[in-house]
């Protein structure tokens, strides 16, 4: 799933070669600040040298070890400021060490819903530290196998919510797992270990048409994802279900509703579950086992707090799932009544990706998920239009009822270390009906669907836009 790598604690022996894929893995790095491999390389090597082929010290924190060192041999022979990249250089370096440059009087507890972690210096005296680094090493709370740690650039305000790993009922929701639901057909009571290296996929495998959704190395199938990108960004008129009774019209209107505008048909991921016969370690068991990558939350000008990754990561990559509250519509409706009223800040997505599969449910039965008070890591990625990174697709895991599943977001495209993770909420910013405000996009794509609008005739609104998906409801910022 991941390149392989030789335990940093292990002191190497061997000088850096540009086939070391930890060698590789900084070049992508320093790429990325703006570092050109001819500044950098020789103060890897008297860094190595100097911590004795420790790579531990020079990983950690991101490369700040190295970074450091870089800039410090910079400020020393200013001769890298004369090259081409020098500037952009020093500017993300420096960007770089304000991200990481908090102070300990800048560890306001995050709503003292997250431990403030500031960090001593301690960890190498080789090095002279001229900074401090940032104030929450874990925003999950040891609740998660990987620390997500919040780098506060700009001073943001904390964000004022309880991370939790996993979808809980708010109140009314109904949620019903049993196995009895799970009919033997509609799992693998036979599979043992991995149904990926089966010789014939199991029944888990037809949600997907007969094949798992999965590659043996972790990362979505190409011609699934490329089927689900398609579906999600550019719909067909077949990919639509139209429905009788809508809720998200009668959210707008409840006693005068228009017409449904139609919602997109969505492609599932099924997973294995408690009563298949193969293992946890089952390469069809992905979403289940949480995120495994190295995610950042940080802040923005503008969008307030955005997530990244801070390794590459390929294409087909599953980075977490949305997770908040499980509310009915009606629940969410109310909140949001109240939410106005108290100008805090609702993320709920609808889980209506099966529309045509059943009957629509009603609105105190049909479900959504809100980040908004308790919710993980993907309640701080922000939207893009069109070109997001991130694609969401719906997967079934404890019940074949489409009622309630999760949603999980993975990557559309190879992205690079830091760049921000983004999807696409599907908001139609010239809906002046919806009962949430959309905010202002800065979302920088040249496909932003808020600049086009503005750039209409006087920036005019237009009432209806047919087939237009709205999950996130992103309400108007204060920030
Ligand atoms: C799901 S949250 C994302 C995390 C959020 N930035 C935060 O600080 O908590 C959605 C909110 O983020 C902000 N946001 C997301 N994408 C944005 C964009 N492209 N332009 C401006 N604001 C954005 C809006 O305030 C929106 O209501």
């Amino acid at each position: 799933m991941t390149t392989h790598q030789r335990d940093s604690k292990t002191p190497d022996p061997r000088p850096p070669n540009s086939n070391d894929p930890r060698v590789g893995k900084a070049f992508r790095a320093m790429k990325d600040l703006g570092i050109s491999p001819e500044v950098f390389k020789p103060v890897l090597k008297n860094l190595l040298k100097l911590y004795e082929w420790n790579w531990e010290l020079i990983e950690e924190d991101n490369y700040q070890t190295l970074i450091d060192a870089i800039f410090d041999s910079s400020d020393d022979k200013k001769s890298i400021a004369k090259g081409p990249t020098s500037s952009s250089m020093n500017t993300n370096i420096h960007k770089k060490r304000r991200q990481d440059a908090r102070a300990d009087d800048d560890n306001e507890p995050i709503a003292n819903l997250i431990r403030p972690g500031a960090r001593s210096d301690t960890s190498n005296s080789l090095v002279h530290r001229k900074i401090k680094f940032y104030n929450v090493d874990d925003i999950t709370r040891g609740t998660e196998k990987i620390k997500i740690p919040l780098i506060n650039e700009i001073g943001l305000e904390p964000p004022k919510f309880r991370y939790i790993p996993q979808n809980i009922p708010y109140q009314d929701a109904y949620v019903p797992f049993s196995l009895a639901r799970i009919g033997d057909e509609g799992c693998c009571l036979k599979c043992s270990g991995d149904c990926l290296s089966a010789r014939v996929p199991c029944a888990c495998s037809r949600e997907t048409g007969g094949e798992f959704a999965y590659t043996s190395e972790g990362l979505l199938r190409d011609d699934f994802l490329s089927a689900c990108i398609s579906m999600n960004c550019e719909p067909q008129s077949h990919h639509f279900f139209y429905c009788q009774d809508c809720p998200l019209e009668k959210a707008k209107n409840v006693h005068n509703p228009e017409p449904c505008k139609g919602h997109v048909l969505r492609k599932f991921i099924k997973e294995c579950w408690r009563k298949c016969g193969c293992t946890m370690d089952c390469g069809n068991r992905v979403v289940q086992r949480g995120p495994t990558r190295k995610l950042q939350v940080f802040s923005t000008e503008g969008k307030g707090w955005a997530v990244r990754s801070v390794e590459y990561l390929p294409k087909g990559s599953f980075i977490c799932e949305y997770v908040g509250e499980i509310l009915t519509n009606t629940e969410l409706y109310e909140r949001n009544k109240q939410s106005r009223k108290n100008e805090r800040h609702t993320y709920p997505v609808y889980l209506d990706s099966d529309w045509g599969s059943e009957q629509v449910l009603k609105d105190e039965e049909a479900l959504c998920l809100d980040g908004t008070y308790f919710g993980n890591v993907a309640r701080f990625i922000n939207h893009r239009c069109h070109d997001s990174n991130l694609i969401e697709i719906p997967v079934e895991v404890e019940t074949p009822d489409h009622h309630y599943y999760h949603i999980a977001f993975f990557t559309k495209r190879d992205i690079d270390p830091y760049e921000e993770l983004t999807w696409d909420y599907g908001i139609d910013f010239a809906d002046v009906d919806h009962p949430i405000k959309a905010f202002e996009c800065h979302c920088g794509s040249s496909y932003c669907r808020d600049e086009k609008r503005k750039a209409t005739a006087g920036g005019g609104i237009k009432k209806k836009d047919l087939g237009i998906k709205r999950n996130v409801h992103g309400s108007s910022s204060s920030r």
